[in-house]
């Protein structure tokens, strides 16, 4: 597979404290890639750094084979990514207004955006909501939103951190199943941080499991969950007890 994105040796420091320490990593294109491990290990600080949120202290990052230079990313190469959070941070307007933002910024014309929000929208099943005030939806309307605005720019990476956390079950079950049937037809490679061995284990096809700040396993999904190393072991095992792990 071709890496979309590479890391090199990275550092990420604050506070002189090493929070990433990463001599190499890659995500690759069409892969739906979950990054689990325990409270504080860094998952969310390797996402904003692979998706250029946060420049790393050291090491260099590539994208589609060439350096990308320290806080200087182009702004075209923003626009490639999307980032999906668990507070979905709608603005004060209309739903239409808050999915068609990323178009509204790259000067689409307006019968363009109309129609592209109309078609997000169908696809997340929200069409009924595009005039409602999006400040005022329920936790799943609003996490369709913010997944349709995320989307709807067709971006090359797609970064998720904890998107379905805060739903409940049933909610979370069926905009998981929608999500995934999206992101599968859209051919969208994904990056996916999560808690939960339940979402990790439908949604993604590799995973890296990241513990004080170093990846410690990475592979295809079920062989990741199957065979811990005596790295993450204790830490997927743990969750083991409490999920079976057929797909
Ligand atoms: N800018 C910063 N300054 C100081 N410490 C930081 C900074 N950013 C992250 N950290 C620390 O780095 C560690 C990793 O944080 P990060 O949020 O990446 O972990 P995480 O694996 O996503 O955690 P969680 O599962 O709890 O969300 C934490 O101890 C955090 O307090």
């Amino acid at each position: 597979m071709n890496p979309l994105v590479e890391l090199n040796n990275i550092t990420y420091k604050a506070q002189n404290k090493t929070i990433l320490d990463i001599p190499e990593f890659q995500i690759c294109a069409g892969e739906f890639l979950g990054i689990m491990g325990p409270n504080g290990a860094g998952k969310s600080t390797l996402l904003k750094v692979l998706a250029f949120l946060e420049n790393q202290s050291s090491g260099a990052i590539l994208y589609r084979g060439e350096v990308i230079p320290k806080g200087n990313v182009p702004l075209e190469l923003r626009r490639k990514f999307s980032i999906a959070l668990q507070q979905s941070l709608l603005l004060d307007g209309t739903v239409f207004h808050n999915i068609a933002i990323g178009l509204t910024l790259r000067k689409m014309p307006k019968t363009v955006i109309k129609e592209k929000v109309a078609h997000w929208l169908e696809l997340f099943g929200i069409s009924h909501l595009a005039k409602k005030n999006a400040l005022y939806l329920s936790g799943g309307e609003a996490q369709r939103v913010n997944l349709a605005r995320a989307m709807i720019i067709e971006p090359e990476i797609l970064f998720l951190d904890e998107p379905f956390s805060a739903l409940d079950f049933p909610t979370k079950i069926k905009l998981m199943e929608d999500f995934k049937g999206i992101i599968e037809t859209a051919r969208t490679t994904a990056v996916f941080v999560s808690h939960d061995l339940m979402e990790i284990n439908y949604l993604t096809n590799r995973l890296a499991i990241i513990v004080n700040g170093e990846v410690k396993q990475s592979g295809p999904t079920p062989r990741v969950l199957e065979h811990p190393n005596s790295s993450t072991a204790s830490f997927l095992n743990e969750w083991k007890k409490f999920y079976p792990l057929a797909r």
